[in-house]
């Protein structure tokens, strides 16, 4: 089966929610007209990295996220892969992923697993106990959260339940570009899945934050790659192609797993 994906390559206005909701919903309306089916919002889209004032700012069980990713998805009729929000739970709070379905159903909340110390998060963030495995019309994906991506065991474990595509939400900043693209690449190769990655762009106080969201194939060509501006990035893929290059080079096959 054909997919169109977008990839909303956003700015987001640092600790300003309703900013970043009124312009996230113009985005999905694009991508709705573009005729994409999915479309994926960046990593803590409603707040950027404003982590000190998380407490005031972040989003009480993401019930409000939920809620506006819920009206967005029915009222344009599109599959959210709903970026990451901070979630406020009695238990701290969490770097959430939010999948929408577009009847508006929640289909799915994964919290990221690996908090990425160079951005504080280990201070004020609590780190997931869950996998990101899900469902879209019958058909297996797979999601993480930007530092994620360096951990090639997390993502084989996706793979190796069934997911055929891995969404990747981000606040990547520079100078690691190189890192971002090789390893997404590699997650794509090795795994011989799609791979669709969406970082944001813009700056905050501490960071400035590249884009290049990528569309990538399971045989590791890039099918569309975004700039250093906001925009929409949008590709095709087709989920035939997984068993396709999979058969080409057997590697889930060949895998020796008592060795390692
Ligand atoms: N927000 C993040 O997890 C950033 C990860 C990152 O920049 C890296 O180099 O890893």
């Amino acid at each position: 089966m054909k997919w169109k994906i977008a990839c909303i390559q956003m700015d987001i206005k640092y600790g300003n929610p309703d900013k970043n909701y009124a312009e996230a919903r113009k985005w999905i309306q694009k991508a709705a007209k573009a005729n994409c089916d999915i479309a994926i919002l960046p990593e803590l889209w409603t707040t950027g990295y404003d982590l000190t004032r998380l407490f005031e700012i972040g989003d009480e069980n993401a019930k409000e996220s939920v809620r506006f990713l819920q009206n967005a998805a029915k009222e344009f009729q599109i599959h959210l892969v709903g970026g990451s929000v901070a979630k406020k739970t009695a238990d701290g709070i969490f770097n959430t992923m939010l999948i929408v379905d577009r009847e508006g159903q929640l289909v799915k909340e994964y919290d990221k697993l690996h908090l990425f110390k160079l951005m504080d998060e280990h201070l004020y963030l609590q780190g997931g106990k869950r996998d990101g495995l899900f469902q879209l019309e019958n058909e297996t994906f797979g999601t993480v959260i930007c530092y994620d991506i360096r951990f090639p065991e997390w993502i084989r474990k996706l793979a190796l339940n069934g997911a055929k595509a891995i969404f990747v939400s981000a606040e990547w900043p520079n100078p690691r570009l190189h890192h971002w693209k090789t390893l997404l690449t590699a997650r794509a190769i090795e795994n011989q899945c799609y791979v669709i990655a969406c970082n944001r762009v813009g700056r905050d106080p501490n960071n400035h934050f590249f884009g290049h969201s990528l569309i990538i194939d399971p045989w590791g060509e890039i099918i569309a790659e975004g700039t250093e501006n906001e925009q929409l990035i949008t590709g095709e893929i087709d989920l035939e192609t997984v068993s396709k290059v999979r058969n080409t080079i057997p590697v889930f096959a060949d895998r020796l797993p008592e060795f390692y």
